[in-house]
């Protein structure tokens, strides 16, 4: 089962409640919110005040990706305004299994997030403990770049590792994923696919979401 989870990066922030009407009005599965903090990538966006301020108006879960330092920080504040499933990266981090047990007692899903570069056997001693993983497919910072191919093996490599070990963990992708290029993902054995400028940069998104749900299936 695909989840589509578009990025509010690329939405129309003086009409984001609208936005956020039209994707969830396509189908849409998930709402991800993209936190940055201009430390840990190059960009500022949003923080918890925004997200409450969506919170209650979309049966959407909300998918919080935080790009920022010491997001031990700020994860009582990001539960608090409303996520669901809290997202970290592992480069962000510097006891990263404290961090993913300190999501999990504020009792939302946690996910780490892994830049192109890094190898996947950071995930090694914590991989029982999630219930995500998030492979960027561009690096973090910025909206609307392109995806990187050498991403697809990784993707591969993950879901070898995760079935290997009998577990039952999804696959998150992130970053230049559009309607032509979805099903690489999704065969390489993703199945949570973040879009940002595909769907709100498109024309027409309802059609735009059914036609990454029918090339992603
Ligand atoms: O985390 C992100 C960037 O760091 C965004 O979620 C991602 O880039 C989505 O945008 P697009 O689909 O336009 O690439
Ligand atoms: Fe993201």
């Amino acid at each position: 089962m695909i989840k589509l989870a578009p990025s509010i990066l690329s939405a129309d922030f003086s009409n984001l409640l609208a936005e956020v009407e039209k994707v969830e009005k396509a189908g849409c599965d998930l709402l991800h919110i993209d936190v940055m903090d201009g430390h840990f990538v190059p960009n500022i966006t949003l923080g918890p005040p925004i997200v409450k301020s969506l919170k209650g108006k979309t049966k959407m879960p909300f998918d919080v990706h935080l790009m920022i330092e010491k997001p031990d920080n700020y994860i009582g504040d990001f539960v608090e305004a409303g996520a669901d499933i809290i997202s970290v990266h592992s480069e962000a981090c510097t006891h990263l299994h404290r961090t993913v047990q300190h999501i999990k007692k504020h009792g939302v899903k946690a996910a780490i997030a892994l830049n192109p570069a890094t190898p996947l056997s950071v995930l090694d001693y914590v991989l029982e403990d999630l219930d995500m993983i998030l492979i960027m497919t561009v690096n973090p910072g910025f909206g609307g770049q392109s995806f990187i191919p050498s991403t697809i093996d990784k993707i591969k490599a993950l879901k070898n590792m995760i079935e290997r070990r009998n577990l039952n963990i999804d696959i998150q992708v992130d970053g230049g994923i559009k309607p032509d290029n979805i099903h690489l993902v999704t065969e390489a054995g993703a199945n949570v696919i973040v879009a940002g400028s595909a769907i709100f940069n498109s024309e027409d998104i309802m059609t735009t979401v059914e036609l990454m749900r029918k090339n992603a299936e």
